[in-house]
């Protein structure tokens, strides 16, 4: 097949994602053709959310449901509840769960969701209306065998509790497979709340070993404090590494010799918000990516490190725990100067891994302990960490190149003997 794929370059979300597409298809040696179908969502629905607040007034809010594959199973991926919320950002996603799912041989395709919203804003009681139209809205395309969400910014548990039981209300019945990331009582995984987290933790210390960097001597910087970025800097602190600065979108808080991460949780359970900690120093949010550490674990959302400020990135390793946080620019340049970059649809796949394991639970209606979770999600992470090292070293890629081609490969197969591509 012929190579002749322009190379777009990235301003967006969505462009970075086409463009680390065009790359890998260009070594795979894959036509435009197939490019084409690979860059482009199966399936979008955009919905009509109307919201009457508490004080009976009416808002029309936003939300979007992008499938961009199901060659490899159904549709997979989180709902995110945010103002930054848009199609292109969504369909971005949705790509990378699809190489997500592949690279880590979870039999689904990708999706994602989103709603225009900053859940701070409004009530429980108006959160678990917008949710419910919101499932509404999108039901026909979602279920078990269709497109299955999650979590992701700004929703949680609960949020996947309302879900299920719109979507099981309208069928008569209770559907729990139609949503991953539940609570325990209603179906979901032991291990999936603190999967994503694990499964980064798992892997950065495989990367940190790689570079030669013993944990117990490492330092390290977590951007994002939410459902990722908390358990993330937890983990590392429990394998010895030190973690000397984390973040949320009001600020950073650093302490040179680490942070007591049990007395900043309690901070942030009681404030709602990092800064203001006195435990550590105020350093302003984007100062915290810049800092002198072994380890970088950017977890909150995409584009924070970019190519103006990628070359003053000091991190030795970067482990992604947010999806697309570094753009295809600042990757050269993280390259050049050889910063280890472990990429986000590899780093981040602990979550998808045990929202798998939940479905296949719920499915059966049978379920595991906590331990055979674990086990299984640390096999899986760490095997592909494996595959893709092994894969980057053979053929002289970074590890993000690598990581997209096999995923990359494995869809495009099962589009060639599936006949989807003629
Ligand atoms: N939840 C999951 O299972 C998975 C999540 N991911 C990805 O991980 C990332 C984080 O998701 P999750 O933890 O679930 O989301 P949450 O909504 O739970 O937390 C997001 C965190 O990011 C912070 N944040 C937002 N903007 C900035 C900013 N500019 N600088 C610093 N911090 C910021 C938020 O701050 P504040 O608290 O102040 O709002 C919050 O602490 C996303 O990219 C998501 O797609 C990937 C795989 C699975
Ligand atoms: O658990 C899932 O199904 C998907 C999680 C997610 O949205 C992600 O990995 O980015």
């Amino acid at each position: 097949m012929s190579t002749v794929i322009p190379v777009p370059t990235a301003a967006t979300p969505l462009q970075g994602a086409r463009e680390q597409l065009a790359e890998a298809c260009a070594v795979l040696g894959y036509d435009q053709g197939m490019y084409q179908m690979l860059a482009n969502p199966r399936r979008e629905v955009t919905v009509s959310i109307p919201l009457r607040r508490d004080n009976g007034t009416v808002e029309l809010l936003t939300g979007h449901r992008v499938q961009h594959n199901f060659s490899r199973g159904p549709a997979k991926g989180g709902v995110r509840f945010s103002p930054a919320v848009d199609l292109d950002e969504v369909r971005a996603l949705a790509m990378w769960m699809t190489w997500k799912c592949a690279l880590l041989d979870v039999p689904y395709g990708g999706a994602k969701g989103g709603v225009q919203i900053d859940p701070r804003q409004y009530s429980t009681a108006e959160l678990e209306r917008v949710t419910r139209r919101y499932t509404s809205e999108i039901s026909p395309v979602i279920g078990p065998e269709r497109d299955i969400p999650a979590p992701d910014i700004g929703t949680d548990e609960q949020t996947m509790a309302w879900m299920m039981d719109t979507f099981s209300v309208a069928r008569g019945h209770t559907v729990t497979g139609v949503v991953t990331g539940k609570p325990i009582s209603v179906g979901g995984s032991l291990g999936r709340a603190s999967a994503t987290s694990r499964g980064v933790v798992h892997v950065a210390l495989d990367a940190l070993a790689h570079a030669g960097i013993p944990a117990t001597r490492a330092r390290a910087a977590v951007q994002g404090y939410g459902k990722v970025g908390r358990d993330v800097a937890t983990f590392l602190d429990d394998a010895g590494v030190c973690v000397i600065a984390v973040s949320d979108q009001y600020g950073a808080i650093y302490a040179s010799n680490g942070l007591d991460l049990k007395a900043l949780r309690q901070h942030v359970d009681a404030t709602g918000q990092v800064p203001g900690f006195p435990g550590g120093e105020a350093l302003d949010g984007d100062s915290l990516l810049e800092l002198d550490v072994d380890l970088l674990v950017p977890a909150a959302v995409e584009s924070v490190i970019r190519a103006d400020n990628a070359p003053r990135v000091r991190a030795r390793v970067i482990v992604e725990g947010a999806n697309g946080p570094t753009t295809p620019a600042a990757d050269r340049i993280l390259a050049d100067n050889r910063v280890l970059v472990v990429p986000d649809i590899l780093a981040n796949a602990g979550g998808v891994i045990v929202s798998y394991f939940e479905w296949v639970q719920a499915n059966q209606a049978y379920w595991w302990s906590a331990d055979d979770v674990e086990s299984r999600l640390a096999d899986r992470m760490r095997n592909t960490w494996r595959r893709v090292l092994d894969h980057a070293t053979a053929n002289h890629l970074t590890l993000r190149t690598a990581a997209t081609c096999l995923a990359v490969q494995s869809v495009a197969e099962a589009h060639k003997i599936r006949g989807l591509y003629p």
